[in-house]
Formats: structure tokens, C-alpha cells, sequence
């Protein structure tokens, strides 16, 4: 199959590319020419682990890359993978959703029937509205010449090659019965799971995943399934990490009260894991879209409006940790590890570290950072910061009066933690992830907190 994807961001690179190594022609177009050329050279335009080698399999041969919409015309299905961040009001931006819908509308070919398949997260009608823009600047008709499809993106930052090779499930919002011909032909691979032998173990082997499933539903509850999810998840998180916090006051342990509940299967054990809170380029701007149109609709989600307030709380929970063990911030120095919001991304929007920087240098603190993969998009995203920004995280320990882990990056669990040590001004660490061995840090002379615990 022809295929487009409008976007070369963190979904629209890799959906490209792996419809392309599954062997379809696709040309991924964006108006930013640096993501342009990148994939024109088989390099990946952002960090993420296995892109580089599914982009260096087919660029050039079934992947092909644009700043033009010329290829609109020549597609069967055209994914729309545009960015959607908050507007001040909260709710989501739909400009770049709109221009691209305009854009297609454009160059959409009279002469053969396309699925437009909307994969960036939007609010309800989002689709019916991406139809009529079409409608209205290629002068076609929805329902005949082209189809609009809801077919919300679920995977994760970290393992998106994994997981847009096993999802969980695909969700396709469409009435029409031949769009959803089309997306099922162009799944199939996926939801047969045929993508491994391609793939060359780059992902997991086949029979280690349970299959996918194929949920057809209306474009209305397509993109509800959306915010609901994520909804859900950032609730769990947020849930566990006030527990955190009464297990603190009562003397249990976050860690196996997580444990605990976990092995009901009803619960779970996934994202039950304690953190500083949930952030990133998604769960804020997507709890806060829902919770801005529930209000608009006199319908307002309590438990996630809930879920966003104790999140914020859980931050600054943990800058009062740092202040009240330092007595008082100006004058100290405070190091902070980690400063995109998870590892195994370069993805530096709206995170912890981004509060919690502000935060301290709003109490006096100086503060040093370091990433392994963010401190270029953290630099350019916060030009007003006046981080000191250290090359390695011993550089981000030395002369620190306290330093708190915020990312659980592997380099940080690595790293020589007993020699970084006697460089600390004072060894104050706050582990916000759990994840390095208390009993050890202790023995190597620091003074060290988890949350929880
Ligand atoms: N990042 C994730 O993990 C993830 C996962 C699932 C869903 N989503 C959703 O997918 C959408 C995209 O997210 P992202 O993180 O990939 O965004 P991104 O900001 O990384 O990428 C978006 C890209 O679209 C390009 N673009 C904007 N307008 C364009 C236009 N008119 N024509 C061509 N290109 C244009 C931008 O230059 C940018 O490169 C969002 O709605 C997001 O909520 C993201
Ligand atoms: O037990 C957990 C799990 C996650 N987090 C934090 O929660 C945030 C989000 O994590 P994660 O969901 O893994 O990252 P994303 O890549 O933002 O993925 C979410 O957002 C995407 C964009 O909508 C969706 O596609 C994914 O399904 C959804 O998991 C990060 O700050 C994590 O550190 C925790 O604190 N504890």
C-alpha cells in the first residue's frame, strides 16, 4: 500500500517507519527540514531505542521523506501524527490537526478512494471536523471519495517500536465498512504478529505477547478511549504515590504495599511504581484536555481532576523534603538527575525536572543538572532557567548539598555511587524512583531517602 504519514514526531517517525519495514511504500512528510533530512539519511530525528535501525532498513527503498504533501495524492492512507499541546485555556491545540487536515484536503486524488487516519490524540469530533475540513478544501465527499478514521496511538516513549509492533489493542473508530477493510488489510501483519522475521529480533519474539485485539468502535468513543486510558493510568500513579506518602507517616513500605495489592490480578502490578509524579509530553495535557471539556460539558471527572491535584502535590511533597533537610535553600546547591520523564527518551516536555528546577531556584537554591539524552530539548524548552548544566552526574554531586534522582536512567543505577560521594558537600539524596539499594548508600556514607518508605 501508498501510505502517508502527516508527522515525524515521536509517533509519526515510528509508525512510519515500521509500516515501511513491514514493506509498504510510505513517505513520512513535516515541515520541520532537520526531521526531513534525518530520515532521509536512515538517521533517527529523536531518541528512541530500535528507531535508528528500522530507519536505516527502509529509507530510501520503502520509506521516503517530505516537506511537501505531494504524495497525499498517491496514497490509500493518509495518518495524521501532528502534535496537539494544551492552549492556555487547557484545552488541546487542534491548529497543527486542522492545517494538516486542510493540507490533505489539497492534495487528495479525485480519482481513488483514501483513509484518513487520525492517530494524534483529540477530543470528541475531531474527527467529524477533520472530515469537513477535507471536504471543504478538496471540494470531495466525505463518506464516498474519502473515509476519516479514529485510530488512537498507545505506544509508550521508550518502547515504541515495541509496541507499535505488539500493541495491546487497535482501536479503529470509523462506521464505514470500507475504511475498515482498508485498516484491517493494513494491520494484519500486526495483529498476525508477522513483523518479527522482518525485524530481526529488534523486538520480542513471537508467542512472548499475547495477541493483539482488533476493537472496531464509532470515531466518538475512538478518541474517548484515548483520554479515558490515560486518564486511568495517570490515576493509578497518582494513587500509589499518596500512598507513598501515608506510608511514610505510618512506617509501612510503599514498595511492598505496591507488591501486595499488585498480585490481584484485578489490580495489577504495572504503574503502580512510586515517582516524584507523572509527567511528560502526554498525561499533562491530556488529563487536563479531558478535565477541560468534562467542565465545558457540565460533566466534570472528579477522580482526575483528583489524580492532577495530588500529582502537583507529590512534586512539591518532594522539593519540601529537599528544604526541610537543607533548613534553607539560598545559598545551596541541589543537584537534580534526570531531566526527561522516564528513561530511554530525549523527550524533555513538561517535566518533573521543569517544576522542580523552577521550584528551588524560586527558594534561592542553585541548581545542577544532568541527562543523558534530554539536556537539549530541557535547554531549549527553558531558555529562563539558570541551570548549571553538568556533563556527567558525579560533575552534578560535586560540591551538591543535596541531589535527588528524579529519572531512573540505567547510567545513574551504574554509576560509582560510593566514589561520587566524599565530592558532596553534603550527601543528602532523594531517590524519588526507589530504584538504588538503600542498604548500600547508606553504608557508603550518604544520607539517603526514598519515598514511602
Ligand atoms: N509522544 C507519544 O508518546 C505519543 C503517544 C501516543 C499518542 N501521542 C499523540 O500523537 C500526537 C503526536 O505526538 P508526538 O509526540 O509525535 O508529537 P511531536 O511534536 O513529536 O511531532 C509532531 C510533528 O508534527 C509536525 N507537524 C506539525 N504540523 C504539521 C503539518 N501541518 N504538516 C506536517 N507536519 C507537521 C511537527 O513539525 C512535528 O515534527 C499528539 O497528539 C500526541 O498526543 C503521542
Ligand atoms: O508506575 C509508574 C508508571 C509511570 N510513571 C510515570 O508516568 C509518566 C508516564 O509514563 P508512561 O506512561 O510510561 O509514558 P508515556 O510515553 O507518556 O506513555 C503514556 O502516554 C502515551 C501518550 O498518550 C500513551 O500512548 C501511552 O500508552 C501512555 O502510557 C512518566 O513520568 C513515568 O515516569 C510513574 O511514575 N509510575
Amino acid at each position: 500500500m501508498n501510505i502517508v504519514c502527516i508527522g515525524a514526531g515521536y509517533v509519526g517517525s515510528v509508525t512510519a517507519a515500521a509500516f515501511a519495514v513491514l514493506g509498504h511504500t510510505v513517505t513520512v512528510i513535516d515541515l520541520d527540514p532537520r526531521k526531513i533530512e534525518a530520515i532521509r539519511a536512515g538517521t533517527s530525528p529523536i531518541y528512541e531505542p530500535g528507531l535508528q535501525e528500522l530507519l536505516h532498513e527502509c529509507a530510501g527503498t520503502t520509506l521516503f521523506a517530505s516537506h511537501d504533501y505531494d504524495a497525499v495524492g498517491r496514497a490509500s492512507v493518509v495518518f495524521i501524527c501532528v502534535g496537539t499541546p494544551s492552549k492556555a485555556d487547557l484545552t488541546a491545540d487542534l491548529s497543527y490537526v486542522k492545517e494538516a487536515a486542510r493540507t490533505i484536503g489539497r492534495h487528495l486524488n479525485p480519482d481513488h478512494y483514501t483513509v484518513i487516519v487520525n492517530k494524534s490524540t483529540v477530543p470528541v469530533g475531531t474527527a467529524d471536523l477533520v472530515s469537513s475540513l477535507i471536504e471543504e478544501t478538496s471540494g470531495l465527499t466525505s463518506g464516498k471519495d474519502f473515509d476519516v478514521v479514529s485510530n488512537p496511538e498507545f505506544l509508550r516513549e521508550g518502547y515504541a517500536v515495541e509496541d507499535v509492533f505488539y500493541p495491546d489493542r487497535i482501536i479503529i473508530g470509523t462506521d464505514s465498512s470500507r475504511a475498515k477493510t482498508v485498516m484491517r488489510s493494513l494491520y494484519g501483519p500486526v495483529l498476525n504478529r508477522e513483523g518479527y522475521e522482518m525485524l530481526r529480533g529488534a523486538v520480542p519474539a513471537p508467542g512472548t505477547r499475547p495477541p493483539a485485539v482488533w476493537f472496531e468502535s464509532g470515531t466518538k468513543s475512538a478518541e474517548l478511549i484515548k483520554y479515558a486510558s490515560n486518564a486511568f493510568l495517570a490515576v493509578k500513579i497518582s494513587y500509589i504515590n499518596e500512598m507513598a506518602r501515608l506510608c511514610e507517616t505510618l512506617g509501612a513500605d510503599v514498595t511492598d504495599v505496591a507488591k501486595g495489592m499488585g498480585l490481584d490480578s484485578r489490580i495489577g502490578h504495572k504503574f503502580l511504581e512510586v515517582s516524584s509524579g507523572w509527567s511528560g509530553s502526554c498525561f499533562p495535557k491530556d488529563t487536563a484536555e479531558l478535565l477541560a471539556t468534562s467542565r465545558k460539558y457540565g460533566c466534570e471527572q472528579s477522580i482526575t481532576a483528583a489524580a492532577v491535584e495530588a500529582n502537583d502535590r507529590m512534586l512539591l511533597y518532594c522539593v519540601s523534603k529537599v528544604q526541610s533537610r537543607l533548613k534553607s535553600l539560598p545559598g545551596k546547591t541541589v543537584g537534580l538527575l534526570g531531566l526527561t520523564f522516564k528513561p530511554n527518551t530525549d523527550d524533555a516536555r513538561q517535566t518533573q525536572a521543569q517544576v522542580m528546577a523552577r521550584q528551588l531556584e524560586s527558594l534561592g537554591a542553585r541548581v545542577k543538572v544532568h541527562d543523558p539524552q534530554g539536556m537539549e530539548m530541557f535547554r531549549r524548552l527553558n531558555p529562563d532557567l539558570a541551570v548549571e548544566y553538568c556533563e556527567s552526574p558525579e560533575q552534578v554531586l560535586a560540591g551538591a548539598d543535596a541531589a535527588v534522582l528524579l529519572t531512573h536512567w540505567d547510567c545513574y543505577l551504574a554509576m560509582d555511587w560510593e566514589s561520587a560521594r566524599p565530592a558532596m558537600k553534603v550527601p543528602y539524596l532523594l531517590d524519588t524512583r526507589n530504584v538504588l539499594d538503600s542498604r548500600k548508600m547508606l553504608q557508603w556514607g550518604y544520607v539517603y531517602e526514598g519515598l514511602g518508605k
